[in-house]
């Protein structure tokens, strides 16, 4: 047996992102649970990744990423996830905001806004797709909230202005966040405080509110994404819910391929 054609075409590989991405410890779940033993995961980041694709994609050439939606990736090119019978990659998940003990108590204003931050995928797709043709992440932020008053408004109702107290948000370098970071802290700018933006990794992120050293972070994929570092954390920090639910991960690749399930790679 020739192993397998898709195999063969992609070298065995699937390109994936930052290794403590929890995408990525449900990618290897899938290479065991459909026992693809001959494949493996290629660590990297999510911009190699992005940059991975867009090649392969121009020259129409086989390729398997580890993706997620919502993303500019299915705005921009033909893609499908493929199937995932065995439920490796969970279910639709929603994204979380998480901030500190105390922050409701010193920056009661910027707590509210946090707490009421509530968009849905088609909103953080425009802000992704602008980033992605070279807006800076600031100005993209800004254009939406310029766009969309009506939703801040839902987000700043109630909240006391701030006096230009510094609220440190933590954020890892996925389009996602770089998109929702930078429109919370557009608007948190627009309420009187004073916001300073940390790109850090998934585990440093968790761990920075839990100690204090950051007063939030609007990137937590619960529940099944980021399930261990929220169960090492839980009891440090204070959890207010989904600011989007809709998310998804899985393998993905370009609809001229002729697979359609994770069970066609064994
Ligand atoms: C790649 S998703 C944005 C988050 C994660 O996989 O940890």
């Amino acid at each position: 047996k020739g192993g397998n054609r898709i195999g063969t075409q992609t070298d065995y590989k699937i390109i994936g992102i930052e290794p403590g991405a929890g995408i990525m410890a449900q990618s290897n779940k899938a290479i065991k649970d459909y026992q693809l033993d001959q494949w493996q995961l290629q660590e990297g980041s999510s911009a190699a990744m992005a940059a991975e694709l867009k090649k392969a994609y121009n020259q129409k050439k086989p390729i398997i990423v580890t993706g997620w939606s919502p993303h500019w990736m299915f705005s921009t090119y033909d893609l499908k996830f493929l199937e995932d019978p065995k439920k490796s990659f969970g279910a639709v998940e929603d994204i979380h905001t998480i901030v500190r003990k105390g922050l409701e108590q010193d920056a009661p204003g910027a707590y509210t806004i946090l707490d009421q931050f509530s968009w849905e995928p088609a909103d953080i797709e425009k802000v992704m797709v602008d980033i992605k043709d070279g807006t800076d992440p600031e100005k993209a932020a800004k254009k939406w909230t310029d766009a969309n008053k009506d939703k801040v408004g839902q987000w700043t109702n109630g909240a006391k202005a701030g006096n230009g107290e510094t609220i440190n948000l933590v954020y890892v370098a996925w389009d996602t966040e770089i998109a929702s970071t930078n429109v919370i802290a557009k608007v948190l700018e627009q309420n009187g405080f004073h916001v300073k933006l940390s790109q850090v990794e998934v585990g440093p992120m968790f761990a920075g509110v839990a100690n204090k050293s950051a007063d939030g972070m609007v990137s937590a994929w619960l529940p099944s994404t980021h399930a261990e570092y929220y169960k090492q954390y839980k009891n440090d920090f204070i959890d207010l819910g989904s600011n989007l639910h809709g998310t998804k991960n899985g393998l993905v690749v370009p609809k001229y391929m002729d697979i359609n399930s994770i069970e066609d790679l064994k």
